[in-house]
């Protein structure tokens, strides 16, 4: 698949596509002793892009950014932050990368304002706290002891803590978990204007819309793997539209049509029999209208009608369920 998505980078106010590769990844591989929490994983990400890594509980998605953070030594294969490897976080490196980890490093019984004036003496050259307090919507808390947040605003005070040393890489895992549906909304659009301001993005979460709405290009992890690659468009591409319908009555499973470039599966629900062909030949835009075409020609042709006719294309809930159950890249062949 290709990597490249100049309509949605555009969209997301990432112009930057181009520059050079702000963090490489080639072959990592990590063991915890013997198990293999990562397999071999290859990616890229420059400034202005956004690169979401999903995947299943487990997937190896921690590891990887921790491995990126610097706290640990590829097993095998490299991994790079503006050339330099990351391990130990050397020194331009440290200055220049910061992270929204799961499990907040924020001192509970100090004040939301006193966590952030903490974080701001150690970077070189800090936001202002009050600015970043404005951006995260934390204003109005400031003096309150982080114990006495709610697990959503906790979220924010660690974004907030990420933002004041003006990074220019960050790594974002699952960074809005706990967070109700406004804040989610509000965290999207600051990640958006980092986007846009061509800070390089590692997001990891398990919320999908997220990685829909923020992601230049987006990879599915299982098992230390990963099995699907590309922008949204790429990767929806690759999974096929689906035509669907009830079987009429009178047509028997064996008569139903072959479609160029689909493949049929029939299956049994509320007592009647479902077709649902799934369209990968041909062109993106075009390959649903051909089949639906072509089946309607054929119910004509028979003097029957096609009830509950529904054409769906891919979403990336089905892609991630797919490589959940390991049959991703069956189909992705
Ligand atoms: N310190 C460790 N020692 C041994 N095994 C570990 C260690 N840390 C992680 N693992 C294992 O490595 C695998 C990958 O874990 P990791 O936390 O990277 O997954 P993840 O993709 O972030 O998962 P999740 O979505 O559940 O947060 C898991 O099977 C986990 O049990």
């Amino acid at each position: 698949m290709t990597t490249q998505n100049t309509a949605t980078a555009v969209e997301n106010g990432a112009p930057h596509t181009t520059a050079e590769p702000t963090v490489v990844v080639r072959d990592l591989r990590q063991r915890y002793g013997d198990f293999e929490a990562v397999k071999g994983v290859s990616f890229e990400i420059r400034p202005g892009e956004l690169f979401a890594l999903l995947g299943t509980n487990g997937a190896g998605k921690t590891t990887t950014i921790e491995t990126l953070e610097g706290f640990r030594k590829p097993s095998s294969g490299t991994a790079r932050i503006f050339g330099q490897d990351p391990f130990g976080q050397p020194a331009g490196v440290r200055e220049r990368a910061d992270a929204v980890l799961q499990g907040s490093g924020l001192m509970d019984d100090l004040s939301v304002e006193e966590n952030l004036v903490l974080t701001r003496d150690l970077a070189a050259d800090p936001r202002d706290v009050d600015e970043v307090l404005e951006l995260v919507d934390l204003i109005e808390k400031r003096g309150l002891r982080v114990r006495q947040l709610s697990g959503g605003q906790k979220r924010r005070l660690d974004l907030a803590s990420a933002l004041i040393s003006r990074p220019e890489v960050l790594y974002l895992d699952e960074p809005t978990t706990g967070m109700d549906p406004e804040a989610r909304h509000e965290t999207w659009r600051i990640v958006n204007d980092l986007k846009a301001s061509g800070v390089a993005i590692l997001l990891t979460t398990h919320y999908l819309e997220e990685a829909e709405r923020l992601a230049d290009r987006l990879a599915i992890m299982h098992r230390g793997e990963i099995h699907v690659e590309g922008t949204l468009a790429d990767v929806l591409a690759g999974w096929g539209d689906r035509v669907g319908f009830q079987v009429p009555d009178e047509v028997r499973t064996a008569d139903l049509p072959e479609v160029e470039g689909a493949r049929c599966e029939v299956e049994t629900r509320d007592q009647a029999l479902w077709a649902t062909y799934t369209v990968t030949g041909g062109g993106v835009a075009d390959r649903a209208h051909h089949a639906v075409a072509a089946l309607l020609a054929w119910a004509t042709a028979r003097g029957t009608v096609l009830r509950h006719l529904q054409v769906r294309g891919a979403s990336l809930e089905d892609v991630f369920l797919q490589v959940a159950d390991g049959t991703a890249d069956l189909l992705a062949e």
